[in-house]
């Protein structure tokens, strides 16, 4: 059975940075952003195996609610092959649902947030501020490349909607990586390299989390 997710639960500690409050647990959340296949699903998997986070990448989760036939599956799928972002309250509520039934206490949300619309509905819903935003930097020509080598039957990795997506990505999602560069959060990384060296810069930045838990 699922936890019931309470919005109206107090936080506690709201300082920037600082260790928060889900449901009564003290978490602490790491947004992944960066543009379409620039490798933030392959690296989160690589610090999940290292350093114990638990991974949360919204698109997957959009994808998961299709699957199950939700009401708002068709909606979603229509959104997803048009590369547009969600509603946010329902991207929002997913997150929610997944931190609050996980019993881990530091989160890698991949993906999220891709406007200014999901910065704030996550600030305003789960009022948990990142401790940083990993962004991983690479050239749309090497991206397009990945994407469509990428071969996961995904219906969104195809010429017509990577190129709507790269457009929403510069327009919508880049604004939320400079609103967190302003406030000194965003580290950001050479996403070009073969993935093992990707790997070496990402460890550097996250020693200060220690090894997964045995
Ligand atoms: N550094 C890299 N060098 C070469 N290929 C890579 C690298 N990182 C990831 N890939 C490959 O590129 C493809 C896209 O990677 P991944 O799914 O991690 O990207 P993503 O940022 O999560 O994309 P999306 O936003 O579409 O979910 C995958 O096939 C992956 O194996
Ligand atoms: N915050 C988000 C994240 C994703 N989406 C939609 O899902 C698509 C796939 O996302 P990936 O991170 O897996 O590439 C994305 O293009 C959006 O259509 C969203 O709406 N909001
Ligand atoms: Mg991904």
């Amino acid at each position: 059975m699922s936890t019931a997710v309470d919005a109206s639960v107090p936080v506690a500690e709201q300082e920037d940075g600082a260790a928060n409050i889900l449901a009564g647990k003290k978490v602490a959340v790491v947004f992944v952003l960066g543009g379409p296949g620039s490798g933030k699903g392959t690296q989160c998997s690589n610090i999940v195996e290292h350093f114990g986070f638990t991974h949360l990448s919204a698109g997957e989760l959009l994808r998961s609610e299709i699957k199950s036939g939700s009401e708002n599956g068709t909606m979603i799928d229509s959104i997803i092959k048009e590369g547009k972002i969600v509603p946010s309250e329902i991207t929002v509520k997913l997150l929610q649902e997944a931190m609050v039934k996980s019993e881990n206490d530091k989160f890698l949300i991949d993906g999220f947030p891709r406007n200014q619309e999901n910065r704030l509905s996550f600030e305003n819903v789960i009022k948990i501020s990142p401790e940083f935003v990993l962004f991983f930097d690479c050239s749309e020509e090497e991206m397009v490349r990945r994407l469509l080598g990428r071969n996961q039957g995904r219906a969104d990795d195809n010429v017509e909607t990577i190129r709507k997506r790269f457009r929403v990505f510069e327009e919508s999602s880049l604004p939320v990586v400079q609103y967190y560069d302003s406030k000194g959060k965003v580290k950001k990384i050479n996403a070009a390299k073969p993935i093992l060296e990707v790997f070496e810069d990402v460890k550097t930045i996250f020693q200060s989390y220690g090894p997964k838990a045995a």
